[in-house]
């Protein structure tokens, strides 16, 4: 198995070019959040922006509007259960997060089904959380555009995905599903396995502080908001993995356990120190 080092994310993160500006940084759409789980989606969207995404935008209930702006007033909004404005919406992102805390009702699927096929070629989508659930109960009618879609299943979403048993440790068959699927498979664990192309790589930073409610919610985010600013988007998927958990190790040092939204707050930080060109 490939392991993901610092030097290898250091060397990959890329320098901004000197007259940059937001739309070339990445839009990610997040889209989830039901009216009890609008935090999970609120992480994500956090977690983007910190990591450097451009532009944000949040496609959540109606609820959760004002929790949002008073912890990113730089996200923009739009009533997800709206149909009339979500179309304009999907259509701008560069990448799209599709499921943190989005819910199982008829109206969420709606919504599931309303992204996956009107998705373009060139963007990414992330499928996460009750949108995993959703395709599991959708694959068989539903056509999933695979070569730009990441799924994040932890070790529970991969057994619905696939019927594998925890703690999936067979990485041959893991990479079989993952051949059948054809999209990259992150595999949250202790050790996260990343099935990409025809490559398997471990996370090998991370520690049990983070066993939190939301954690992969920010990953969630910050592996969109590098897809959204890499060329090369192995490298940004990788890179994400890394920096969520390394963060988490550095503090984890002073800290017994490690909040998602504590993450957030020194990821402007933790990446800076990789990519230093002065
Ligand atoms: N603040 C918020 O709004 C938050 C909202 N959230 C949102 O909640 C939604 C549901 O997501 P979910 O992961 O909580 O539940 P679900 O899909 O039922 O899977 C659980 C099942 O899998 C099994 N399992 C086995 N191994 C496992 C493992 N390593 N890690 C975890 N589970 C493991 C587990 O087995 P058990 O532990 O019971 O033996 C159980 O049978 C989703 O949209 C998410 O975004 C959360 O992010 C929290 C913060
Ligand atoms: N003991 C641990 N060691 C390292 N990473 C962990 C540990 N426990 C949880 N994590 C990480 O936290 C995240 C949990 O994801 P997930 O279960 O989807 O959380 P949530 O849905 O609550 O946001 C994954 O990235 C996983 O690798
Ligand atoms: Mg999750």
């Amino acid at each position: 198995m490939l392991k993901i080092t610092e030097d290898k994310v250091s060397s990959w993160l890329p320098v901004r070019d000197k007259n940059t500006y937001k739309n070339k940084m990445g839009h990610v759409l997040c889209v989830g959040g039901n009216a009890n789980m609008g935090g999970a989606i609120i992480l994500s969207a956090s977690a983007a922006l910190y990591a450097g995404a451009g532009l944000v935008t949040v496609a959540s209930a109606p609820e959760n509007v004002h929790a949002l702006h008073a912890r990113i007033p730089e996200a923009m909004f739009t009533n997800m259960y709206d149909f009339d404005s979500l179309p304009n919406i999907v259509k701008k992102a560069d990448v799209i997060v599709l499921g943190p805390g989005l819910g199982l009702s008829n109206q969420s699927l709606k919504i599931f089904k309303y992204v996956i096929s009107t998705l373009d070629k060139d963007q990414w989508l992330i499928i996460d959380g009750d949108a995993i659930t959703h395709f599991v109960n959708q694959r068989n009618s539903l056509q999933i555009p695979t070569d730009h879609v990441v799924f994040t299943p932890h070790l529970g979403e991969w057994q619905r995905m696939t019927n594998i048993e925890p703690p999936a440790d067979d990485i041959e068959e893991n990479q079989e599903q993952k051949k059948k699927l054809q999209a990259t498979i992150v595999l949250k664990k202790g050790q996260s396995e990343i099935y990409i192309e025809d490559e398997v790589w471990q996370n090998i930073a991370g520690n049990p502080s983070m066993a939190t409610g939301g954690m992969g919610d920010i990953l969630t985010g910050i592996i969109a908001s590098f897809l959204g600013q890499f060329k090369n988007k192995k490298q940004a998927i990788l890179s994400a993995l890394y920096v969520h958990s390394a963060t988490a190790n550095k503090l984890a040092k002073t800290h017994y356990s490690t909040l998602p939204s504590a993450i957030i707050n020194d990821l402007p930080i933790f990446i800076k120190s990789l990519n230093n060109p002065g």
